[in-house]
């Protein structure tokens, strides 16, 4: 997979070559780009924003820079990249995305700031690649870095050969759609506190319900929106009875 990164703070991707991320393009599973949208200005301020249409606070990040960055990073191999679009007016990022998006051959992230990419900029780009425009959460940033390195992360660990132990990919929060419950290691007793007996007990089904029950009651507690979306065979009859 290759991953591109087009922001005005090039610098701010720098985390994405550290440990988890940094040893998968080591292995060459990914290979990462992050480009300086300046380089595609022409004036002598490198001017990326301007003020604007209809009036309003802050400022509107130019169209004709992003189209000239977009068209040439896009252009630098065959394969049709997907662009996504990091904004507060995004559809939900989510595991499902992030598992759609890890089949991806090619993905580009556009860093956003100030109020944002003139609209024209992802109508364009929508006319030769597909564009999504994605929130991490419901609130604002000052740009859209952040929110890249946050999907990038979920994305990229869930790449076969990226993380040292595949198993857990799977059974991370949301992978049944339930929140994970809680985990323990040792001591066994720490500051009074010790841990559930049945996971000290060796019963593996009985440690498998009391894991269920667990990320049930969590789920019932901190997400109940969950429990209407899951899919009637997550729930079977013994659930239903909790
Ligand atoms: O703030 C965000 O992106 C940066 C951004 C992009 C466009 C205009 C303002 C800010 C964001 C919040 N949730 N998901 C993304």
């Amino acid at each position: 997979m290759r991953i591109d990164v087009l922001t005005i703070f090039p610098d701010y991707l720098t985390p994405v070559r550290e440990a988890l991320l940094g040893k998968a393009i080591e292995r060459g599973r990914i290979s990462v780009g992050v480009h300086d949208l300046r380089d595609w200005t022409h004036d002598v301020h490198r001017s990326v924003d301007d003020s604007p249409y209809g009036g309003g606070p802050g400022m509107v990040m130019k169209p004709d820079v992003w189209g000239e960055a977009l068209d040439s990073v896009a252009a630098d191999t065959s394969e049709t990249p997907r662009l996504v679009v990091p904004t507060p007016a995004g559809v939900p990022f989510d595991q499902h995305t992030a598992r759609r998006w890890a089949g991806e051959e090619r993905l580009i992230f556009a860093c956003g700031r100030y109020e944002g990419i003139d609209q024209r900029v992802i109508d364009d780009a929508a006319r030769r690649m597909p564009v999504e425009e994605v929130s991490i959460g419901d609130y604002v940033l000052v740009g859209g870095e952040v929110a890249a390195l946050t999907m990038i992360e979920a994305v990229v660990r869930l790449l076969p050969g990226v993380l040292g132990n595949p198993a857990s990919a799977e059974q991370d929060s949301f992978s049944d759609g339930l929140l994970e419950g809680p985990s323990y290691t040792r001591p066994e007793t720490w500051r009074g506190l010790s841990v559930p007996d049945v996971l000290r007990s060796g019963d593996h089904a009985a440690v498998r319900r009391w894991r269920r029950q667990q990320g049930l009651e969590r789920t019932w507690l901190r997400r109940p929106e969950l429990l209407d979306t899951l899919p009637p065979e997550e729930l079977d009859e013994h659930d239903r009875a909790l």
